[in-house]
């Protein structure tokens, strides 16, 4: 198969006169950050932690420049040529008052499809420039030693000013202009906005060239005869990392964590040099990749609790009124209430007043630690990654959808029928919410579980479609990485089950190796294991069958009413998403009724 380079955009020169320092070292980075990035401290391991005001991506505050005046056109919300122009000026005006920029150089993939972007901080943003350096492909990887000291032409910028914040909703504004390929982020310090900002963007130049980006991580299956991709699909959360990091055997290498590119002919490209890795829960044992990571020296870690001897602490829930004594400068300085911070320090307000089930009321966010703490793995700390230059074409494609609460009834493992039905759960892209997704909780669908996809949603489905048409034979699937019949609450009473890590890598394997025989789901038509034949015997040891096939969980507990409502109401939202996406009635069909 021959690889069509890429049509690139060209960036013109830098609009700043301002002092640029142009890719510094880790070292210098780590140095920088320490002195400029506030709330920004060295932990007992060595690494670097910052506590961000921003606890996750904010889509609300993300705006696409619309030019046509034609907002339907997008996933985002938008915003005039002209308010983005004052908010463009008003930034650069910011930068010259700064006088510094630091500029990090690199690539958004490897091999012929990279593209080259330039990543431009001022100095409060110096730990974010040293985490984005590490997940971008160098200049000499993608170009070569001798090519990389001429001067750079990047495709795409972002210009990131975390501390300057504006006269918008929540202070802050990320502005994005897919027609020259720019994005503006003010007033925002979370991580996630720099690669995600490169990552949006690359979503539309390949679309524009016949591909498709996806929320998808992915690895490489090597079996004696062939050598294979898995691409996995999830909202943040539901598991790409964890999935694309377990092994399956020796065979298994992971390839990306959190986005790659699907080209005809089930080609794949990736995107990231590393990952943006949750920390929540990390344990050596069940991650160890991350967890070693996580704890070394030359570490970017952000929003991870630190206790007082300075060590990272990933299971921290609540805070107790010592912990927030301690961390008072902090707290305040990220945006707790200063009023509502010494309330709780003096006892005055205890911690049962003003969380409810886990969940803070407004204004007490700051008494539980957020679960999305995160790290940067380099994928050179992955000593079994796949080669990522050149990435077999894709074989299987699966998507995860972490199921939760009482009418968590989603088989451990579907696989699907047809392309039809695969593209119909794919636009689905059902989950329910995660830590990282902020306090909300209850069940979501995002089109192919990718909510910073930025044109309109329905053409995700179309390009998939035009692209399954063209794979080899494919495998697409579903995993759900959830519970099923409840959530945590009610697992340890054994009133709902918890489909672990453990059970997943399990279906996986079995998959892999073709071993699993399939029965048919009486109501929505895609298939399950069939946990009578002996030929899944030990699959069966090895995952419960009630996780395999939840409607047996819901017989045995006397609970088929409810399984009954569940199939009647999944089948009317589902139809109704999809019709309201416009989606193709071959696929709404194939979703539905199989
Ligand atoms: N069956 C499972 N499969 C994958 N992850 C699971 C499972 N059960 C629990 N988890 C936990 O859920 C979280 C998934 O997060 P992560 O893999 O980072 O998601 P993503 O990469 O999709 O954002 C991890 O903390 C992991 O330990
Ligand atoms: C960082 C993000 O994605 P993920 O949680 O999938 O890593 C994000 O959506 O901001």
């Amino acid at each position: 198969m021959t690889t069509r380079h890429l049509e690139l955009p060209k960036q013109p020169a830098l609009p700043f006169d301002v002092e640029i320092l142009a890719n510094p070292s880790q070292d210098e980075l780590r140095e920088l950050a320490l002195e400029h990035t506030p709330f920004c401290t060295r932990t007992a391991r060595g690494s670097v932690n910052k506590v961000a005001r921003n606890k996750a991506r904010m889509a609300p505050f993300t705006y696409i420049i619309d030019r046509e005046g034609a907002p339907q056109k997008y996933s985002h919300n938008v915003i005039s040529p002209a308010d983005a122009d004052k908010l463009i000026a008003e930034q650069a005006e910011y930068i010259q008052a700064k006088g510094k920029l630091l500029l990090i150089d690199g690539y958004v993939g490897v091999g012929p499809r990279a593209v080259p972007v330039q990543w431009c901080y001022t100095l409060e943003g110096a730990n974010i420039a040293g985490m984005q350096q590490i997940l971008s492909f160098p200049r000499a990887r993608v170009e070569g030693e001798e090519a990389a000291k001429q001067p750079f032409a990047p495709a795409f910028r972002l210009v990131y000013t975390p501390d300057f914040f504006v006269d918008m909703p929540g202070r802050q504004a990320i502005v994005v202009d897919l027609d020259n390929y720019v994005t503006y982020i003010m007033g925002a310090d979370y991580f996630g906005e720099s690669k995600k900002g490169a990552l949006r963007m690359l979503a539309k130049l390949l679309f524009d060239q016949g591909a498709l980006v996806m929320h998808a991580g992915a690895k490489e299956i090597r079996t004696e005869k062939e050598h294979l991709t898995m691409g996995i699909l999830g909202l943040s959360g539901t598991g790409k990392t964890t999935t694309t990091f377990s092994k399956q055997g020796e065979h298994t290498l992971p390839v990306q964590d959190d986005m790659i590119t699907l080209w005809p002919g089930g080609e794949v490209s990736v995107t990231e040099n590393g990952c943006f890795a949750k920390t929540w829960s990390l344990t050596e044992e069940a991650e160890p990749v991350i967890y070693r990571g996580t704890m070394s020296a030359d570490a970017w870690i952000e929003n991870v609790f630190i206790d007082a001897e300075g060590n990272p602490v990933f299971d921290k829930s609540a805070l107790s009124p010592e912990d927030v004594r301690r961390l008072r400068d902090v707290l305040i300085g990220t945006g707790a209430p200063q009023a509502n911070v010494d309330a709780y320090i003096d006892g005055s307000v205890t911690l049962e007043s003003v969380v409810d089930k886990g969940i803070p009321k407004d204004g007490w966010d700051f008494v539980m630690w957020t679960e999305n703490g995160r790290s940067i793995i380099p994928m050179s700390s992955v000593e079994d990654a796949a080669v990522l230059e050149t990435i077999p074409a894709v074989y299987s494609l699966g998507i995860l959808n972490r199921d939760e609460g009482s009418d968590a009834a989603m088989p451990g493992l579907v696989r699907f029928t047809s392309p039809e039905q695969a593209a119909g759960y794919l636009m689905l892209g059902e989950t329910s919410k995660t830590s990282a997704a902020g306090k909300e909780r209850g069940k979501t669908r995002s089109p192919f579980t990718q909510p910073f996809f930025p044109l309109a949603h329905g053409r995700q489905a179309e390009r998939f479609s035009e692209l399954a048409a063209t794979f080899d034979k494919t495998t697409m699937w579903l995993m759900n990485t959830g519970y099923v019949g409840g959530d945590a609450a009610t697992t340890k009473a054994g009133a709902s089950l918890k489909v672990k890590i453990r059970h997943s890598s399990a279906m996986l394997e079995a998959m892999v190796e073709g071993q699993i025989v399939w029965t048919r789901d009486p109501d929505f038509g895609y298939e399950v294991v069939d946990v009578e034949a002996p030929e899944n015997a030990s699959l069966l040891e090895r995952v419960p069958a009630e996780i395999l096939q939840p409607r047996r969980f819901y017989a045995d507990k006397e609970r088929m009413a409810e399984y009954g409502a569940w199939v009647d109401r999944m089948k009317s939202e589902r139809r109704a998403f999809l019709e309201k996406w416009k989606v193709a009635q071959p696929i709404v069909e194939a979703a539905v009724n199989g």
